[in-house]
């Protein structure tokens, strides 16, 4: 039987009233990555350190298998974990730091170097063993974290920002090697950020979390493609959030009916919709199509891979987005419509 991860109803109230967490649920699967994501404050470390068991939940409970872990104490629970706040031994060598959680997980002295050593090759900085932690670089370091927590053979990995120090380059290659060493050793592993594109790139599932609750649990892809809440169609990528108006089964923008759009249960006459700015189909005014708004163009930015166009009309502000191959051209001042395919919106109740 598969080892996941189950959170069921854990809440946690602060001293003062703070609700941190909220009742939240939810299952990482044997062998996953899941993202934890989210806007400062909305509670994500705090679900982290209670699945560490560094925090006590004020109820609900946390199994790992079908063993109820809630009450174990962090160093029973055999979890890995590289916290921000969790630096390196800066007195040892790398290998002094590797060897050290090797010998909290039983591994003979004899056979440490050798277990460095591979641990090394894995992250990729084969042959640092002797050197002085001051010396890495700030990504050698995480990696030297990661390679630390890893030397527990870990039955999960707990990720709290790992990255968030290292400059936008740096972060980016760590991120796509870390989930390949991820997904090669097929270690069960929870990452927390507020990075949108570190969750999108590294996640098999991500939990978008507000406000101590969580809005969306599911793949990078449908997160992006079929936001559940206006939270998060606007946190997760750029999109462009029209208030507009439900009537007879379309929906109304500007006065130009779209139909055929799939409306939520829950709407009323007021609606919001939510559509990526990739999605916008621009015409010439001349040759609008009737689900069509008719807008100028305010400003064009090529940044050589991707055009992106700003429209302006009324109170109204829109981006659209597309290469540079299928750029119709216009130009600043241009009286345009754009087009809202129907699939493409996602329609929420209310303004927002
Ligand atoms: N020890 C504490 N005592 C009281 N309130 C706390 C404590 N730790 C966190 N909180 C509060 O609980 C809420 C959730 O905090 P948490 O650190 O889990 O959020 P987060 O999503 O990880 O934020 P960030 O991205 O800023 O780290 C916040 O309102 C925070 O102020």
């Amino acid at each position: 039987m598969a080892i996941d991860l189950r959170i069921e109803d854990v809440e946690k109230l602060y001293p003062g009233g703070v609700r941190a967490l909220d009742k939240v649920s939810l299952t990482v699967p044997e062998g996953a990555l899941v993202c934890f994501l989210g806007p400062s404050g909305c509670g994500k470390t705090t679900l982290l350190r209670i699945v560490a068991g560094l925090e006590q939940a004020s109820g609900g409970r946390v199994l790992h298998g079908t063993r109820d872990i809630s009450q174990l104490p962090t160093h029973e629970r055999g979890f890995g974990m590289v916290f921000q706040s969790l630096a390196l031994f800066p007195h040892l060598s790398v290998g002094g730091n590797i060897a050290y959680a090797l010998r909290l997980a039983g591994v003979d002295r004899g056979r440490r170097d050798e277990k460095v050593a591979q641990l090394l090759d894995l992250i990729q900085l084969p042959g640092i063993a002797d050197r002085p932690v001051a010396k890495l670089s700030g990504g050698q370091r995480q990696r030297v974290a990661i390679a630390r927590a890893l030397a527990q053979e870990p039955r999960l990995l707990l990720l709290d920002e790992p990255m968030s120090a290292l400059d936008a380059k740096l972060r980016e290659s760590l991120q796509v090697e870390l989930r390949l060493l991820q997904k090669r050793l097929k270690i069960t592993t929870i990452l927390v950020t507020h990075d949108q594109r570190e969750a999108m790139t590294m996640a098999d599932l991500i939990v978008v979390m507000n406000k101590g609750a969580i809005e969306q649990i599911d793949t990078p892809s449908r997160i992006y493609a079929e936001p559940a809440s206006l939270f998060v169609a606007d946190f997760i990528g750029q999109t462009n959030l029209i208030k507009a108006e439900a009537r007879d089964g379309a929906v109304i923008v500007e006065g130009a009916a779209i139909p055929g759009v799939a409306l939520p249960a829950n709407a009323g006459r007021d609606v919001t919709v939510s559509i990526r700015p990739e999605s916008l189909r621009l015409h010439a005014a001349t040759a609008a199509p009737a689900n069509a708004i008719r807008l100028n163009v305010a400003f064009v930015r090529n940044v050589g891979s991707q055009v992106e166009v700003h429209l302006n009309g009324g109170d109204l502000h829109l981006v659209g987005s597309c290469s540079p191959r299928e750029w119709p051209g216009f130009s600043e001042g241009d009286a345009v419509a754009a087009e809202l395919p129907p699939a493409a919106c996602r329609v929420f109740a209310g303004h927002g």
